[in-house]
């Protein structure tokens, strides 16, 4: 276990500014996951944390201690990359016990073949074997430590590359994309492994993914990286209920968020061609509303939110996609046509709903994130005005 503290971490490539000053501080046994799209600097994050990589400038501290410019090794820190690199020619046992093997082996005799069949491999194997085996009791493959990376389903492949991780006792565990190589069904059940492991080892860990379902679902706590700059770090629920701004608010929840573009007056609100009974205390002027997609109630087809004011917009959908246990509906508000917006429903047993084209929903003024010109949230609610008379 370690504490981890980046402090204004900052990396260019070729004059690119890739990293721009990341402070994040995880905690000991912590899970954070790094989210984020595609080149975003998620990776670059990682392999720095990890010593593959110098940072231009920022400071990485574990356990107050500065490794900035440590090697590798010295950190203590165990890391597993979304292809495993497993080494194809030796088995699970084999690939599992390297890491050991190599940290005991004199520099000439580490190259992998040298490694494996030097004398010196050969008399640290027996003491480093009992730690494979509780590692491999640990991932529950067992089964497979004599089977060669060729033999393995992708799942299993990934268990191995843990284990290989794992018995080195490192403090911190890296992951990049681990699942990535992996079907949907077979991602969720790894993903499970994976929150157990950590749950067990009691590690630190720092997950790297783009897809913000996996970071949801696994982490502590989410940071989610945008063009080199943190957006937001905070637990799942923090960032799906209070975003900084509106590319978190983007980001994070599936389906994605709706955005409404609506003008605030001192005494109303107009959203489209349709005035709402609502005002923002002191602020007028072009807003931009988020809705999640649960929090528009389809009248007479869901329970009505909870709220004493709830605004009532007419829905016209254009396709209804059928997910089981819900349904999926896309349209627009009649107030605004030009807006696609998305509606979860929540079908009851799972029978089938006759929905008409055309719906009336309900929405709880509560449920409005509301983010300024800048795309920046603004904390305070929509409030009520009623029959006229501001609340
Ligand atoms: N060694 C390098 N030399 C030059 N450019 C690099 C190097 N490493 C990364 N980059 C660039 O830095 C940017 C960030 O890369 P990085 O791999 O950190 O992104 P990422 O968020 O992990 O993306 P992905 O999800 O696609 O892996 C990319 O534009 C990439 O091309």
């Amino acid at each position: 276990m370690a504490r981890l503290q980046l402090k204004s971490i900052r990396k260019s490539f070729d004059g690119n500014d890739i990293l721009k000053g990341i402070s994040i501080d995880v905690k000991d046994g912590e899970f954070l996951s790094l989210v984020g799209e595609s080149g975003c600097g998620k990776s670059t994050l990682l392999r720095i944390i990890s010593g593959l990589e110098v940072p231009d400038s920022g400071e990485i501290l574990i356990d107050d201690r500065p490794v900035t410019s440590e090697a590798p090794k010295a950190r203590n820190i165990a890391m597993v990359f979304q292809d495993y690199a497993l080494y194809p020619h030796m088995t699970v046992a084999e690939n599992m016990a390297m890491p050991l093997i190599m940290a005991r082996l004199p520099l000439h005799a580490r190259l992998p073949l040298a490694g494996r069949f030097s004398p010196a491999a050969r008399r640290a194997r027996p003491d480093i074997s009992d730690k494979v085996r509780a590692v491999a009791a640990q991932l529950r493959i067992e089964h497979l430590m004599e089977r060669r990376p060729g033999q393995l389903s992708g799942g299993q492949r990934q268990r191995v590359a843990l284990g290989r991780a794992l018995v080195r006792d490192p403090g911190i565990f890296l992951m990049d994309e681990p699942l990535s190589n992996l079907d949907a069904k077979l991602r969720v059940e790894v993903r499970k492994e994976i929150t157990e492991l950590h749950a067990a080892s009691g590690l630190t860990f720092v997950y790297v993914t783009h897809d913000q379902t996996e970071a949801m679902t696994m982490s502590d706590r989410v940071a989610l990286l945008q063009k080199g700059t943190l957006l937001q770090v905070g637990a799942p629920g923090q960032l799906y209920a209070d975003p900084a701004n509106i590319e978190v608010a983007r980001f994070i929840g599936s389906p994605e968020i709706n955005f409404l573009p609506v003008e605030a007056a001192s005494d109303m609100m107009r959203l489209g061609n349709q005035h709402l009974p609502l005002r923002l205390s002191g602020r007028t002027g072009g807003f931009t509303f988020g809705l999640r997609p649960e929090a528009i109630h389809p009248a007479g087809f869901a329970a009505a939110p909870a709220s004493a004011d709830t605004i009532r917009l007419s829905f016209r959908r254009t396709l209804v996609e059928d997910l089981g246990h819900e349904l999926l509906i896309h349209g627009a508000f009649a107030a605004l046509p030009e807006t696609d917006v998305r509606v979860r429903l929540q079908k009851s047993h799972g029978r089938p709903l006759d929905l008409p084209e055309s719906f009336d929903t309900l929405i709880a003024p509560e449920d409005l994130l509301v983010f300024d010109e800048f795309g920046k949230r603004i904390q305070q609610k929509p409030l009520p005005v009623r029959q006229g008379v501001v609340a």
